[in-house]
């Protein structure tokens, strides 16, 4: 089912209680929010306040205790587990901080495995058009292993794109690259959502990296916390601040660099 709406991604009143009686976590409380298409957001807060987990149920990849995920038209909270599977193959892409490739396979067999592993070719055109938008048009047939860790994450980025999801989904992308990688990163996944429209849902801890999201919402203790529109460094770094995110020293350090600008 289809239905003709401006969100890829809405959930209603979604909670998720891990564990049983007296060791229960509530990870999630009754979170009302949508991710628009064409749209990309940031999702922070401090540890522990639920972030993965939001993810996970907005994917597909968990089933929240209560409450309502509406995927592309499609109701997932009531989905058995073969349906999933099918929706998240062909409807979400993902993108992880350990890039997650296979080594044995080149660039482009890695980005067409998710068409392959659905009995799919790709269209003619579309693997070299995909890999010239993430900047690897010269770099089909390495292994990832010829590779840097940004361009890695950038074959993951292309693999995503391939199918030509309704979301994609991205934990940490930038978690283990340097700076100038994380940036280059970043300005493809802001760019195919102005590009391309395509909706981009990235979880991450650094502000510098919300920084490129047009949106950016706040989680503290499995509840929405607030959210930021156009952010900047520094106005989520503030905001994180006030959540209480940046307790260790780490984090203050990072959070005195992006005031120092870095962006
Ligand atoms: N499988 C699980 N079983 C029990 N508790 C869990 C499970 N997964 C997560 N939790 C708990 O749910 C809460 C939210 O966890 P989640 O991983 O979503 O937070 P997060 O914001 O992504 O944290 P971090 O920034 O540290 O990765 C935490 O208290 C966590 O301990």
């Amino acid at each position: 089912m289809e239905i003709g709406n401006t969100d890829a991604v809405r959930l209603t009143d979604v909670s998720k209680v891990y564990g049983r009686r007296a060791n229960q976590v509530v990870a999630l409380e009754e979170v009302t929010t949508a991710f628009g298409r064409g749209t990309f957001t940031a999702i922070m807060g401090p540890s522990g306040s639920g972030k993965s987990t939001l993810l996970q149920c907005a994917a597909g990849l968990d089933q929240p205790t209560s409450g309502s995920v509406l995927l592309d038209g499609h109701e997932i909270s009531t989905m058995d587990e073969t349906e999933l599977t099918m929706l998240r193959r062909e409807r979400i892409g993902f993108v992880f901080q350990s890039f997650n490739l296979l080594p044995v396979l080149t660039v482009r067999q890695n980005v067409t495995l998710p068409l392959r592993l659905g009995g799919r070719k790709p269209a003619r055109g579309r693997v070299s058009q995909v890999l010239e938008q993430v900047g690897l048009g010269q770099r089909s047939n390495h292994r990832p292993a010829e590779l840097s860790g940004g361009q890695q994450q950038r074959v993951a980025i292309a693999r995503a794109l391939i199918t030509d999801p309704a979301v994609i989904f991205a934990d940490e992308p930038t978690g283990s690259l340097d700076t100038r990688s994380a940036r280059d990163v970043l300005t493809l996944l802001s760019g195919s959502a102005r590009s391309t429209g395509q909706t981009i849902v990235m979880v991450t801890h650094d502000p510098v990296a919300a920084s490129y999201a047009d949106r950016v919402l706040f989680l503290a203790d499995g509840r929405l916390a607030g959210e930021l529109h156009s952010p900047t460094a520094e106005s989520v770094a503030e905001r994180m601040t006030r959540l209480g995110a940046f307790a260790d020293e780490d984090d203050l350090a990072r959070a005195g660099a992006v005031r120092g600008g870095q962006r």
